[in-house]
């Protein structure tokens, strides 16, 4: 799906902000504070009810608002027909997703408008906590492969339920076993699943890595969660006994997470800012690129502040892999004239400029 219309209301210091996005390329310019990131934010909330910036609805909402109200119109592809898409969220709880006069869930939703986000934050991929890269992994799982979320779900629910049986210290030999069993066929299918998708992503991951970055090759590897020289239900019989004395589940699957090593070395501890820029860059570019494969479908790009941290040469190759990728596109800047010359004159473009949260088109 692309996005050819967009309208937001109630969301930070945006004002009524309302226009016609280009089927490719949008670069919004504006000084700080000007509401560029909220404009991103603002399609992240229309993809998946959320920010990407918080948890918390009362931060995103313009200071004294109830509600906030994301209206799009968005194109399938190969379709000259748009549909309405209307994400609704309020601070009572209430949360409305309406697409082409129907309700959606949140999993319907997800799989609809698929972005990919690219902000400072995004750095955590590297040096931020395992469970923001697990996060990464299963977002591909969810988006490869249907069965993926029921995996997903029964691998949740032994967990919790082992965790407080192990909590609550009077532990019933006979629904552990059960539970055990649960998390030992969800855990290993939803490991197998894991490690099929980013089998799959490391091509591309290097493919994208080698465009942005040439001479830095950074190695990708997953790790399940447990030593895999052995099988997860031997790991659980092993740990019993510090399990209970400790009270949760020790190892396993909730503990997956992924390794980027240079030269053997951690590359977050190796790499500089700019490099980092790239190399999460990359990941998220072969996410996309990976879902385009898998599913035939494209995925929407948010790129906040882009040129940061860049020198010309990389910012140029940054535009020209993201031309070339035939993606709906969101790019954010301060000065525009840093992000305008690198594009063909037959590309869809449009430039927009951000000045207290209004929103004006302007020529290219
Ligand atoms: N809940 C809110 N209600 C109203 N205004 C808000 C709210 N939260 C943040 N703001 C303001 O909205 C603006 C949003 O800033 P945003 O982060 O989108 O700017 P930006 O253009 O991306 O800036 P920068 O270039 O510094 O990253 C800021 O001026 C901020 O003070």
């Amino acid at each position: 799906m692309s996005i050819s219309h967009l309208k937001i209301s109630g969301i930070r210091n945006l004002q009524a902000v309302e226009f016609p996005p280009a089927s490719r390329i949008n670069i919004i310019s504006g000084q700080n504070g000007s509401g560029k990131t909220s404009v991103l934010e603002a399609i992240h909330f229309l993809s998946s009810t959320r920010s990407f910036r918080t948890s918390e609805l009362r931060h995103v909402l313009t200071q004294g608002q109830e509600a906030a109200l994301v209206f799009s119109r968005v194109l399938a592809p190969g379709s000259t027909q748009p549909l309405p898409l209307g994400v609704e969220r309020r601070l009572n709880g209430d949360v409305r997703v309406r697409f082409d006069g129907r309700s959606l869930d949140a999993a319907e939703l997800a799989s609809l408008l698929p972005v990919q986000v690219l902000y400072s934050g995004t750095f955590e991929l590297l040096d931020g906590s395992p469970s923001i890269r697990r996060q990464f992994v299963d977002w591909g799982g969810f988006h490869a492969d249907t069965q993926f979320i029921q995996l997903w779900r029964g691998f949740r629910r032994a967990l919790k339920q082992r965790n407080s049986l192990l909590k609550y210290g009077k532990i019933d030999r006979f629904q552990m076993q059960v539970w055990d069993r649960e998390f030992v066929a969800y855990g290993t299918q939803l490991t197998a699943h894991r490690r099929a998708y980013i089998d799959a992503l490391v091509p591309q991951f290097e493919r994208i890595l080698k465009v942005l970055l040439g001479d830095v090759s950074i190695e990708l590897k997953f790790y399940p969660g447990w030593d895999s020289k052995r099988s997860l239900e031997e790991v659980l019989l092993d740990q019993f006994e510090r399990e209970a004395a400790q009270g949760f589940t020790l190892t396993g699957p909730q503990r997956a997470d992924l390794r980027f090593r240079w030269d053997g070395v951690n590359a977050a501890e190796r790499l500089s800012r700019g490099q980092k820029k790239l190399v999460v860059s990359a990941l998220r570019l072969a996410q996309g690129q990976l879902y385009r494969l898998q599913s035939q479908r494209p995925c929407i790009y948010l790129i906040d502040d882009l040129p940061s941290e860049l020198d010309e040469p990389h910012v140029r190759l940054f535009c020209q892999f993201l031309e070339q990728s035939h993606d709906q596109c969101f790019i954010t800047c301060v000065d525009p004239d840093t992000l305008t010359e690198f594009w063909s004159p037959d590309t869809d473009l449009a430039l927009f400029h951000l000045d207290a949260g209004h929103l004006t088109c302007r020529q290219r």
